[in-house]
């Protein structure tokens, strides 16, 4: 499972919250003071994945006179679920809270030569490679100049065995460790990006599952001319801990329709193929907690910039909640998706309601 663009049209929502005893409190705190610590070193090294609303640009040399203001949230403890996202002051209905850039994206198999190779917005007919081919395209010289670095290592190694077992066995967050390991091996990202998102407990099934796709992704990489140093960091432990984290945090990107022709294209993709151009992680957009009645939502425009918005007015001090699944499943579907895929028992006003 992972968290899509899902709409809704649901009614109110507040903050439900449970009484939990001094003690648990105490260990959730230690627990969370060392993802305190993780947020605080990635504000530096990942402030530019999240960028502002507005025309507002971030470049250094503006004044602080012109400077953006932050986004109206923050993070906090939750007394339900670990860490969430709080508005810092009223927000209206309608509002763009914040965007937020991926720290790592991948196309799906299906859309690889219909999308831009990093930012995956939909390529023009004359722009695409050809299924046949190897190649993949870039929409911009912006997006290829971004991703020289992680492609040049990509480019080293045969990923044909690779990808074909993602395909035959319909796997698409080994591609998103593809990448993320090209990225580290290229110096674009440290390996342990990734450590500060909440992973899920791996079933024993899992596991063994996993052992044949790392040693899949280090034959490749071994078949290349990457010396073994730079490799190091792949092991079975960091590739455990990568896909635990992608399975709870990675979003499925649709884009929002923008011509009649992806109408036309999003009803034949819903019949031969997935809707999806793609998968990503995101720091911000991680940290927001499910509720079967969101007060705020995420779209995805023309590319893999996530845009979070409000569904309706946010008090200050209220949680901002976006819904991890299709809202319009019935009670019962949401409660069995949600455990089986994120681990837990809803108890949104909603579900309390059986609604
Ligand atoms: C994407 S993370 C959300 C941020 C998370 N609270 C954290 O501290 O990193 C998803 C995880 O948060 C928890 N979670 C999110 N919404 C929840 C809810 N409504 N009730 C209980 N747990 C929830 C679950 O453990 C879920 O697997």
């Amino acid at each position: 499972y992972s968290m899509g663009p899902w709409a809704t049209t649901y009614k109110l929502s507040v903050l439900s919250s449970s009484d939990f005893h001094t003690s648990q409190r105490m260990s959730r705190l230690a627990r969370y003071s060392f993802w305190a610590l993780q947020l605080r070193k990635l504000h530096s090294s990942h402030i530019a994945t999240l960028s502002f609303p507005s025309s507002f640009s971030t470049s250094a040399s503006q004044s602080t006179a012109t400077r953006p203001s932050p986004p109206p949230i923050h993070v906090g403890l939750t007394e339900y679920a670990g860490r969430g996202v709080f508005a810092s002051r009223r927000i209206s209905a309608g509002e763009l809270i914040h965007t937020a850039q991926p720290i790592v994206s991948h196309p799906s198999l299906s859309s690889v030569h219909t999308v831009c190779y990093f930012c995956l917005r939909k390529l023009p007919s004359s722009a695409r490679s050809l299924e046949a081919s190897q190649t993949v395209s870039f929409c911009s010289t912006q997006c290829e100049d971004q991703s020289k670095k992680f492609y040049d290592v990509e480019k080293k190694a045969d990923w044909s065995r690779f990808n074909e077992y993602c395909r035959l066995q319909g796997l698409k967050y080994p591609l998103l460790v593809k990448r993320l390991a090209c990225q580290v091996i290229s110096g674009v990202v440290s390996s342990d990006v990734l450590d500060i998102l909440q992973p899920e407990i791996p079933s024993s099934d899992r596991i063994s599952k996993m052992k044949k796709e790392v040693a899949l992704l280090n034959n490749t990489f071994e078949g290349s001319d990457i010396g073994s140093e730079q490799m190091a960091f792949l092991t079975e432990e960091w590739y455990a801990g990568v896909l635990a984290r992608i399975r709870i945090n990675a979003f499925r990107i649709e884009l929002a329709i923008g011509s009649y022709e992806d109408l036309l294209s999003l009803a034949a993709a819903s019949v031969e193929a997935e809707a999806a151009v793609g998968n990503a992680v995101y720091v911000l957009p991680s940290l927001y907690n499910h509720d079967c009645d969101p007060n705020v939502n995420i779209v995805w425009i023309e590319n893999v910039d996530a845009k979070v918005k409000a569904l309706r007015d946010i008090e200050e001090g209220e949680e901002l909640r976006i819904c991890y699944i299709d809202a319009s499943m019935d009670y019962k579907a949401r409660q069995t998706i949600l455990y089986e895929g994120f681990g837990f028992h809803c108890n949104c006003l909603r579900c309390a309601s059986k609604d």
